[in-house]
Formats: structure tokens, C-alpha cells, sequence
């Protein structure tokens, strides 16, 4: 039996179902970035405070050019702020060097992308195997770790399949299971359905969901679909690079 994909990460406290007390497991205090263009400075977020507890569930919104993309990387620790402090579970992040970052993020962050980004020449079970080559897991353990992912996503009869032979909810259900195949506490999803028919996204978010509830993954999820939005267990608003009470899809809905 090949081990089970455990609800938490040593390198992160326990994520758990979020509660009134639950220390937040990502706390952004005024933090502000802006984009260079040659001399001119673009400034794309402006002071953002939020706290997302463990084992939460949030949707990202806001219009095209807010900055949703941007805060995503931000928390995912692809790029830093100019000012302000972003702690992930007790580690100010601005504070790392590129290689602690790197690895930092390789041990405590799964991503999700709109496009899947698997690698076509490699088939399912090794695109998944992937985020794995980086630990020092032997090849039995790591194999043993992608069928279980495989399985948890519903596809372990398609481990031997190249993406031009899946579906795109099936590429994304890959990517899903690539993304949690190290275990991480937090994953980070940005536009997941947004290359989905109806039918692939509803899989896909309803999978999501299910690796809220039962792994306790703490999900941020950038997404312009109001229906990914009704799947979190909140959302939060970007507007002109500022977080906003305001629902600025709401007269559309
Ligand atoms: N590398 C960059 N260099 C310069 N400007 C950038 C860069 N990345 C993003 N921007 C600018 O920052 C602003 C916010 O971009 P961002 O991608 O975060 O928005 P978004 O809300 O995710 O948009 P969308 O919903 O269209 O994906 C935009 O005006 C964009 O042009």
C-alpha cells in the first residue's frame, strides 16, 4: 500500500479546519508592490493587510489589471514585496535569500496553474513525480507517493498516459495531484478553471474542496469565475491593487 498523503507538513504547524482562534497560517501586513518600466513605476498593490487561517479556503476576485495574480505570487514566494511582511506559517518570507526562498517554497507550496504546465514528453505518474526529484526520497517511495496522489485525484488508471492523450480536466486533475504529491500546506491556484468546460471545472473545484475539508490544505485561489468563488469558504476582492469590502461582480451576477 503505498503511504497516505499525510493532512500536514512538518515544515508548517498542523492545518486544521479554520477556527475563530486559529493563529492565521499567511498574515500580509502593509504590503505594497510596484512594477519598473524603465523610469516609470507602476504601482500595482497598495497596503495590503489579510490573514488567511489554516485550513482556509479563499477566492481571490477582482477585475482584469487589479493585482490578483501579482498577490498570488507574492504569497507563494515567486516574487517579493517592496515593502511591508508576509509571514507563512511563523517564517517572514521577504526575509529569505533566493535559495532558502526556493526551497521554502518547494517544501511547503503545491501550485496550480490555468494552463496545467505538464511537461508533454513526460506521462502522468512522471509529471507528478516531478516536485519530488528535489527530496531525497528514494524511487519506491516516490512512486509509491505519485499512485497515491494518482488515486486521490481519480486517476490511477491513466498513470502511463501523455497529456495530448487527457482531457483538460484530466490534465488539471495531474496537475492537482502534482501539486500535492510533497505534501504541502498550502496550494496555490491561479484561474485553475479557467481553461475548463463547465462539467471539468465543477471536478476540479469540487476536488479542491475536498482537499480543503479532508487534507486541511489552506487554498488561495485567483479566479474570475464566480462559480470557483461560491466554492471557497471565502472570498476577497482586489480593486485597483487594493483590497476591497466590495464585490465588483456583483451587479454581473
Ligand atoms: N512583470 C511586470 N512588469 C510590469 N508590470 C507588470 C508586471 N506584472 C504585472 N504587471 C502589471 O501589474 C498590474 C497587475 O497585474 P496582475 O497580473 O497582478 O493583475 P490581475 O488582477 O491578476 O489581472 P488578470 O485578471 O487580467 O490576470 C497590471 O497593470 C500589469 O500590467
Amino acid at each position: 500500500m503505498p503511504p497516505p498523503l499525510r493532512a500536514s507538513s512538518p515544515a508548517l504547524p498542523d492545518a486544521t479546519a479554520p477556527t475563530a482562534e486559529a493563529a492565521p497560517l499567511v498574515s500580509l501586513r502593509h504590503l505594497s508592490k510596484s512594477y519598473r518600466r524603465g523610469a516609470q513605476v507602476v504601482p500595482v498593490l497598495d497596503d495590503i493587510t489579510l490573514d488567511i487561517a489554516a485550513g482556509d479556503f479563499v477566492a481571490l476576485m477582482g477585475p482584469s489589471g487589479s493585482g490578483k495574480s501579482t498577490l498570488l505570487n507574492l504569497i507563494a514566494g515567486i516574487d517579493k514585496p517592496d515593502s511591508g511582511e508576509l509571514i507563512v506559517g511563523g517564517i517572514d518570507i521577504t526575509q529569505l535569500g533566493e535559495g532558502e526562498l526556493a526551497d521554502w517554497r518547494a517544501r511547503n507550496v503545491g501550485f496550480i496553474f490555468q494552463f496545467y504546465n505538464l511537461m508533454p514528453v513526460l506521462d502522468a505518474i512522471e509529471n507528478v513525480e516531478l516536485p519530488l526529484l528535489l527530496t531525497n526520497l528514494s524511487r519506491a517511495e516516490r512512486r509509491a507517493r505519485c499512485e497515491t496522489a494518482l488515486a486521490l485525484v481519480g486517476l490511477a488508471d491513466r498513470a502511463k498516459h501523455f497529456p495530448n492523450e487527457l482531457s483538460g480536466g484530466q490534465q488539471q486533475r495531474v496537475a492537482i495531484a502534482r501539486a500535492i504529491v510533497t505534501d504541502p500546506v498550502l496550494l496555490i491556484c491561479d484561474e485553475p478553471t479557467g481553461d475548463l468546460d463547465r462539467q471539468s471545472a465543477a471536478d476540479v473545484l469540487k476536488m479542491l474542496g475536498e482537499l480543503n475539508a479532508t487534507l486541511g490544505k489552506t487554498i488561495v485561489m485567483v479566479t474570475h469565475d464566480p462559480r470557483a468563488g461560491d466554492a471557497a469558504r471565502r472570498t476577497t476582492y482586489l480593486d485597483k491593487g487594493r483590497l476591497s469590502g466590495e464585490n465588483p461582480f456583483a451587479a454581473h451576477r
